[in-house]
């Protein structure tokens, strides 16, 4: 390949970026479609609605979108903004998270809120969201927001299961050899002018074993990069998991701590993952091996990993999250007021630390950007919950264009008997066109077209269906 200069890459890497994000074509026919779309209604005036629409699909918009307020923290992609703005919504952007007093103040008014892993949305702070219908979590995790809550109180919440994975698997692919070579140390000798050309403990990672811990999307895709390498893979998971290649499940965390050379977390936040990697775990892993953790910070105790590498049972770690992180970019953020045990972590050899950027590529943020942005706009515009992970996954196909006097009846209640029946009574006066219903623990979502509704109907319906029982939220869409 001839050699490029800097600005020859900068170039092809824009116009492969320009690629990905013009190559969704038809997120971008429903954005016109929509953007066509003039709102007609909001919810207490009812009149003809305007439509022009190139599909045939009749867009329902029981409000004015310019109505609707979305609150983006955390720098959400740009592509994300993009997709918001073209719905008409009214767009706040912050590019770090707010401090609590001011995110109660701004979630009071906000219908839809995007964050990503720092914005904790917890009961105490979503019990001010009255508008609020859902939560974009621009990410894999979701464990920095109250799903319970957000439920049980009708706010439906979405994230993007697997657009950074593949930037998690290729960091960590970085951080096994780095830390098989001691790249991190000999990097900051060389920055403070000290030479240090050695081998001993230096290992190539061909033939070495890694146990992956979590055998999901960035698991499974860390063991196939690591077996193209001439790693070994086993991995452990509390699902029995097909293996990829020849990487082995092994039957308990124990086994593969005592046989793996690198060990690598990728589980999820829950009260069973508190504290997975603690001394006893420590104890059982094999003498010089190496621990990698990029899930999350509750998942390792810190305290027992420093004294593990002090007493040189492990010989290296590469960490990328953190029990406390913090809330913006800025020096002198990751100290003991954090985390008591910073400052003996950093003055630790050979422990690579990198602050929460696994999904931090331009790749996984504008996928995410389109991605999440999209399924909030579905929800908030036609009521479509697939993708969501806290309350039913609700789905119906559109409307057409010809279909007058239609209303979609977005009704989410507490999944106790007799609900369907009483709502159904309700609505017993109208051709229901279909309808769909599902739950999800204690919340279940009924999603029903129903036809022939007048304007007088539907004043009625929100009020009948407004004083049932055991109602949690409720959308009519016209
Ligand atoms: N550092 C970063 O920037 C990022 C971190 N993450 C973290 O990585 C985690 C994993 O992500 P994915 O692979 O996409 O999730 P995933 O849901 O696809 O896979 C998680 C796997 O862990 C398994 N698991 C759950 N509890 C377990 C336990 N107690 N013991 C053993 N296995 C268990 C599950 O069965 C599942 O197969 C996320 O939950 C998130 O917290 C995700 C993306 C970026
Ligand atoms: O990139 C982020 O903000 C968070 C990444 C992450 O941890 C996740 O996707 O769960």
């Amino acid at each position: 390949m001839a050699p490029q200069n800097i600005d020859n890459l900068q170039q092809s890497f824009q116009n492969a970026i320009s690629f990905q994000t013009s190559d969704s074509n038809s997120i971008n026919e429903d954005q016109v479609s929509n953007s066509l779309t003039d709102s007609y209604m909001d919810s207490n005036i009812f009149m003809t609605p305007k439509i022009i629409n190139k599909a045939n699909i009749k867009a329902l918009k029981p409000f004015n979108t310019g109505d609707i307020k979305i609150l983006l923290l955390e720098n959400i992609n740009q592509t994300a903004i993009n997709i918001f703005k073209d719905q008409g919504y009214q767009v706040e952007s912050y590019k770090s998270s707010l401090p609590e007093s001011e995110l109660i103040e701004k979630i009071k008014s906000v219908h839809a809120i995007g964050i990503r892993s720092k914005t904790i949305l917890t009961s105490s702070i979503l019990k001010y969201a009255k508008n609020l219908s859902v939560i974009g979590c621009f990410c894999i995790g979701t464990n920095q927001v109250d799903l319970d809550f957000a439920g049980k109180n009708g706010i439906a919440v979405f994230n993007s299961p697997f657009s950074n994975s593949r930037s998690v698997a290729e960091l960590v692919i970085a951080e096994i050899i780095s830390l098989a070579r001691q790249l991190g140390d000999r990097s900051i000798e060389m920055h403070t002018g000290t030479w240090n050309k050695v081998s001993n403990k230096c290992w190539e990672i061909r033939g070495k074993t890694l146990g992956i811990v979590g055998y999901g999307h960035i698991g499974s895709q860390l063991s196939v990069l690591a077996e193209s390498m001439g790693m070994k893979v086993i991995y452990y998971d509390i699902l029995a998991i097909m293996a990829l290649g020849t990487a082995k499940q092994v039957s308990s965390l124990d086994e593969l701590l005592r046989k793996a050379d690198f060990v690598s977390l990728h589980v999820p936040a829950t009260p069973d993952t508190v504290d997975m990697i603690s001394s006893p775990q420590f104890a059982a892993m094999k003498q010089g091996s190496y621990l990698i953790n990029a899930s999350r910070g509750t998942v390792v105790n810190i305290s027992a990993l420093i004294n593990a590498m002090k007493v040189k049972k492990i010989a290296g770690a590469a960490l990328d999250v953190y029990p406390n992180e913090p809330a913006k970019n800025g020096a002198n953020l990751f100290s003991n007021s954090l985390n008591s045990w910073s400052s003996e972590l950093t003055s630790l050899r050979n422990v690579i630390l990198t602050p929460h950027i696994g999904g931090s590529t331009e790749e996984a943020q504008s996928a995410i950007g389109i991605e999440v942005s999209n399924a909030l706009t579905k929800y908030i515009n036609e009521g479509i919950s697939i993708g969501a992970v806290n309350i039913p996954e609700v789905s119906l196909r559109s409307l057409n264009l010809d279909q007058e006097n239609v209303v979609r009846v977005l009704y989410i209640h507490q999944n106790v008997p007799g609900v369907l029946k009483t709502v159904n009574n309700i609505l017993s006066n109208h051709n229901i066109e279909k309808q769909f219903s599902d739950s999800r623990g204690g919340i279940a979502y009924l999603m029903a077209d129903i036809l022939d509704v007048d304007a007088a109907d539907i004043a009625k319906l929100h009020e009948l269906l407004e004083a049932t029982k055991y109602k949690i939220s409720i959308r009519l869409l016209y």
